[in-house]
């Protein structure tokens, strides 16, 4: 049982539960859907904001797509009205994800955002700008990954952050939590990637141009 658990929670169950999922989507695929589904069912969301990134800081711009045709990639494939796609990453001016979540919390006061990641995204967090303050800040939920889920447990974040995972059968309780608190979710394991499908050829990428945030979007920007 959950209930006998002494986890602090902010006490109002009827704000908006909004998963984040960020990614490059370089292009979209199945698992990205999968997870989103995923998130949404187990953790009893009420939206997942498919986020595209303007530009992963951990990633060479080489293979990658210009926004606009990430972001097409998106909304091809969501097959939901629950499933947001949006470009608020440049609309906010934020890259890094520590930033852009303290960004939401400011202008959605009233949302219980929850970080939504595959396990290589735990892997790679201890080298994520701030990341230490972004456990703090935000419920972040794992999905499995086939070849990434023992690494993932045993990153350096995996250890840092052992001491607030709750239960996957309590993952329904996670957006309401205060963090730092998260949890490796159950489901189906994909091994698809957008890299495997770059590599079979089945995404052509057209030429992205180095742009300055502000020029990805030309709406407001606070
Ligand atoms: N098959 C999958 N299973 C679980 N999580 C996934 C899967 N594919 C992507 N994700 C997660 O979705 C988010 C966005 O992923 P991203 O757009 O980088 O796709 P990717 O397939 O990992 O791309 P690439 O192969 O180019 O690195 C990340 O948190 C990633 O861990
Ligand atoms: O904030 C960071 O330092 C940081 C470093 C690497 C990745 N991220 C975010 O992690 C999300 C997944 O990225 P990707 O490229 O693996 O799909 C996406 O929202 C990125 O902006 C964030």
């Amino acid at each position: 049982m959950c209930s006998g658990q002494a986890i602090p929670t902010y006490g109002d169950k009827r704000r908006m539960r909004i998963g984040l999922l960020g990614g490059s989507f370089n292009p979209a695929h199945r698992g990205h859907l999968a997870l989103a589904h995923i998130a949404l069912r187990s953790l009893a969301l009420d939206q997942v904001w498919l986020m595209v990134s303007p530009g992963n800081p951990l990633k060479a711009g080489r293979d990658m797509a210009a926004f606009e045709q990430r972001m097409e990639s998106v909304r091809h494939l969501v097959d939901d009205p629950r499933l947001v796609v949006t470009d608020i990453e440049p609309r906010l001016g934020t890259r890094y994800t520590v930033d852009t979540v303290r960004k939401l919390h400011r202008r959605f006061p009233l949302a219980h955002f929850v970080w939504l990641t595959g396990a290589d995204g735990l892997v790679t967090l201890s080298r994520w700008k701030g990341w230490h303050q972004l456990v703090k800040a935000i419920p972040v939920a794992v999905m499995p990954r086939p070849g990434h889920n023992y690494a993932a447990l045993h990153s350096a974040a995996g250890r840092y952050m052992a001491r607030w995972r709750i239960p996957s059968r309590c993952a329904s309780l996670l957006p309401e939590q205060k963090p730092p608190v998260w949890v490796f979710m159950s489901g189906p394991q994909d091994e698809i990637s957008s890299t495997s499908i770059r590599q079979r050829g089945h995404f052509r990428v057209a030429q992205a141009t180095p742009q300055p945030l502000g020029k990805l979007f030309s709406g407001e920007r606070s």
